[in-house]
């Protein structure tokens, strides 16, 4: 199994070679030459199976060689299934993505991620500086997997004053010499740029041995892919396809749906959820995507303008069309917009559908699944649940599963105004608030980031 750049001008590289790397050189991201599928039979053998042996037999064709170190990665969930599946409906689930270490979906990758660094760091005898943008989630997640490790050293940047308190303490409360928090003035988009900015810029990205865990490392990918296999299997098969409503920002998540789709899991339609930044909604809806500047919300982590991921489906949609790719990518930084060609539009109409969420629905329904069902949802679940009720009063049939991508308890504040009730962290993360923030805060520029990180991590004052 190759890779190649969506952007045609990076050399092919192994599995192993892309985790390393992160962003093409090229400035595009990397995608399997051709997508893998698996035989229907080893699919069919996977239904019920435990999560780690159905992650070990999906991850494979990615990466044909080495161990994956998957008991590492999953033992610190708090649930035995990894992501349950929880029935809300006669044919509306749930699929809850929050059971790792710090409470959001990117735990699923993450925890995977950071053995796999380690292991194929010492096998090239090698050192990283991983560099990552979050909008909330990916940061703390990250930090969570890599803190401690030898021959890793992390730095986070955040959009300042734009998350929650409780995404904020994921990250900066953690005492570890190899992590470095900034707070950008900027939104994320900001933060992204200055990551792909970094990947661009080869002396210092030599230097440090830069690295990324951004979705935009295929590897990330391939661990979200595991969850579709194995809750589509619980709940369809032959004839029986199974939906999927994923709340959308960089794109990343719901691309991996797409990803099992082509393995041949039993998945029908991918919904795109998103909140007023709705980008993506407007581009699925228009053919036009164009950048209109970020609002914020009360689901901050989908507060995404430029989204990272959709680019690899344009590839896919386009058949592998680099050329194309590489021109809608240079008219979206000359101009902050580009038009997709109709047939690419309409390829991608086949697997996704997508709708637009208001801060006043998002209320509405953390409010209204509160009242009906007495469970707590986080603003994000509840953009994908209310776009999942659109996609029912449009007509959508059979089962159809709502990603809970973080846990209620990450956005307090949000779920107490809805609902008048206040959600509680879980016990091991109860003492967030008595422990010491360590963060700096930083102008959106390349030059004074670089200089930073050149200074040295440790604890910052
Ligand atoms: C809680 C939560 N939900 C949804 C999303 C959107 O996921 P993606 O960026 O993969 O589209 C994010 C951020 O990535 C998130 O942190
Ligand atoms: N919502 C994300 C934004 C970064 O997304 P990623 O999937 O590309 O890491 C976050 O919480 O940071």
């Amino acid at each position: 199994m190759t890779y190649l750049s969506t952007r045609g001008a990076a050399p092919q590289l192994s599995f192993d070679d892309v985790l390393l790397t992160g962003l093409a050189p090229d400035g595009g991201l990397y995608v399997p030459e051709v997508y893998p599928t698996l035989d229907p039979s080893v699919i069919e053998g996977l239904r019920g199976r435990p999560y780690i042996e159905v992650a070990e037999v999906v991850i494979r064709p990615f990466s044909p060689e080495g161990d994956f170190h998957l008991e590492d990665a999953y033992r610190s969930f708090a649930h035995p299934a990894v992501t349950p599946l929880v029935q809300t409906g006669a044919e509306d689930f749930l699929l809850e993505l929050f059971h790792g270490p710090t409470l959001a979906f990117k735990d699923v990758a993450m925890q995977w991620l950071g053995p796999m660094f380690s292991s194929r760091l010492a096998a090239a005898g090698r050192r990283m500086t991983i560099v990552c943008a979050t909008s909330g989630d990916t940061g703390g997640a990250a930090i969570e997997a890599m803190a401690g490790r030898e021959n890793i050293s992390i730095c986070v940047l955040h959009p300042n004053e734009a998350i929650s308190n409780v995404q904020r303490r994921f990250m900066t409360t953690v005492e570890s010499e190899n992590v470095l928090n900034l707070a950008v003035e900027g939104s994320f988009d900001d933060c992204q740029r200055l990551v792909k900015e970094m990947f661009a810029h080869d002396a210092f990205r030599q230097a440090v041995s830069l690295g990324a865990v951004n979705s935009i490392n295929w590897a990330r990918i391939v661990a979200q892919t595991v969850y579709y296999v194995t809750s589509s299997l619980t709940l369809g098969g032959e004839g029986r396809l199974v939906s999927y409503c994923v709340p959308t920002g960089n794109f990343g998540d719901i691309f991996a749906g797409f990803v099992a789709k082509q393995l041949g899991a039993p998945i029908g339609q991918l919904i795109i959820a998103t909140n007023e930044n709705d980008i993506l909604d407007r581009t699925l809806r228009t053919g036009r995507y164009e950048v209109t500047g970020v609002v914020k919300t009360q689901s901050p982590s989908m507060d995404i303008q430029v989204s990272s991921n959709f680019e690899r489906l344009i590839h896919a949609a386009s058949g592998g069309d680099a050329e194309l790719v590489t021109s809608l990518m240079g008219a979206l930084k000359q101009s902050g917009s580009f038009t997709l060609p109709d047939a690419v539009r309409a390829r991608m109409a086949e697997d996704f559908l997508s709708f637009r969420v208001s801060e006043e629905a998002v209320s509405a329904r953390m409010s209204k699944t509160f009242s009906e069902t007495a469970m707590l949802v986080d603003p994000h679940t509840a953009v994908g649940l209310e776009a999942a009720a659109q996609a029912r009063v449009e007509g959508l049939k059979g089962p159809l599963v709502t990603l809970s991508t973080a846990h209620p308890a990450k956005f307090p504040d949000a779920v107490k105004t809805a609902t008048g009730r206040e959600p509680s962290l879980p016990p091991g993360c109860r003492d967030l608030y008595s422990r010491e923030e360590r963060f700096e805060v930083i102008g959106a520029d390349l030059e004074s980031l670089e200089k930073r990180i050149s200074t040295g991590f440790g604890t910052a004052e």
